[in-house]
């Protein structure tokens, strides 16, 4: 199976990664094909990849074509493209809020896979969601799945809403828990303690969270109520993010990432 993968950069190239060993290659290497020249000299060292630069000599040949560009540079990627397509290709975007619609219009192709996927796939622990149109085969599912697979978890959803939707929760969420963790650092800091030491309290203390939450059956809601002593310090800080509404404006970020996601659908 010869597989390419058009972007070479977060998500493109994590993705190169993952799939790299997967055994649906069979004999062949992944490709790759990128515009950035730098990005592709780099690669060109990387013994898991053929690379290219030019779409000509990978694309017409190519079995499944995973495209990683941003939204934005996909028309213009489309209209290259098309001239070189049969129709026994499958596609897989990885791109946020473009619709199957678009790529199959902009592709003149009928078999897309439209997927969201997550940067934590970098380190194995990705999460991507995935959905189809209904040209695309029963073995077409199963494959991507497999490949989806090499950089984590996937989850099928019945609708583009749930991608758009997973988006706003999966896609995005990294930031948010990053953002957590960054102002956690910074109270850290000013607090007095050491860079260093502030980044143990801080990637210890979600690392372990993470964990009990992983290895029980117990909600989240749970687990503050055993950090929680009555009228202790955990319930002052949990009183203080209730009375600032943080629960609110948490949930009304990701709505904001997922209402973002239609509406990069709707831009094109
Ligand atoms: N980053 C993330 O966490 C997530 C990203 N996504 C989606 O993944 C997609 C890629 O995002 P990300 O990897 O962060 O973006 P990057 O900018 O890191 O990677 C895109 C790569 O594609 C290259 N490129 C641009 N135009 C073309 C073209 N016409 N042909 C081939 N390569 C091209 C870019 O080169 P150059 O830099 O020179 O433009 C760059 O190397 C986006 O659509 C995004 O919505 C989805 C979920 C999570
Ligand atoms: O920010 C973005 O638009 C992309 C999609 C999800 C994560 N990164």
């Amino acid at each position: 199976m010869k597989v390419l993968v058009i972007g070479a950069g977060n998500m493109g190239l994590t993705y190169a990664e993952g799939m790299a060993s997967s055994p649906l290659l069979s004999k062949h290497k992944l490709r790759i094909y990128d515009t950035d020249p730098k990005k592709i000299e780099s690669l060109r060292k990387d013994s898991r990849f053929d690379v290219y630069d030019n779409l000509e000599d990978c694309l017409p040949k190519a079995h499944i074509i995973f495209v990683a560009v941003k939204p934005y540079h996909s028309e213009g990627l489309f209209e290259q493209m098309t001239p070189m397509l049969n129709k026994e290709q499958l596609f897989v975007s990885l791109m946020a809020g473009v619709t199957l619609e678009t790529i199959q219009n902009g592709l003149n192709q009928k078999k897309v896979i439209r997927t969201m996927p997550n940067l934590p796939a970098q380190v194995g622990k990705g999460v991507t969601s995935y959905t189809e149109a209904e040209e695309v085969s029963k073995v077409e599912m199963i494959m991507v799945r497999n490949l989806l697979d090499t950089t984590g978890t996937s989850i099928h959803v019945d609708s583009e809403k749930y991608i758009d939707a997973s988006t706003g929760i999966s896609g995005s969420g990294p930031a948010y828990v990053f953002y957590f963790m960054q102002s956690m650092l910074e109270a850290a800091l000013k607090m007095g303690f050491s860079d260093y030491d502030s980044k143990v309290l801080v990637s210890s203390t979600f690392e372990g969270a993470i964990e009990l939450f992983n290895q029980n059956n117990i909600s989240p809601k749970s687990w503050i109520d055993k950090v929680a002593s009555k009228g202790g310090t955990t319930q002052a800080a949990i009183d203080s993010m209730e009375d600032n509404n943080v629960k609110q404006l948490i949930q009304d970020a990701a709505y904001a990432a997922f209402d973002r996601a239609v509406e990069l659908g709707k831009d094109k």
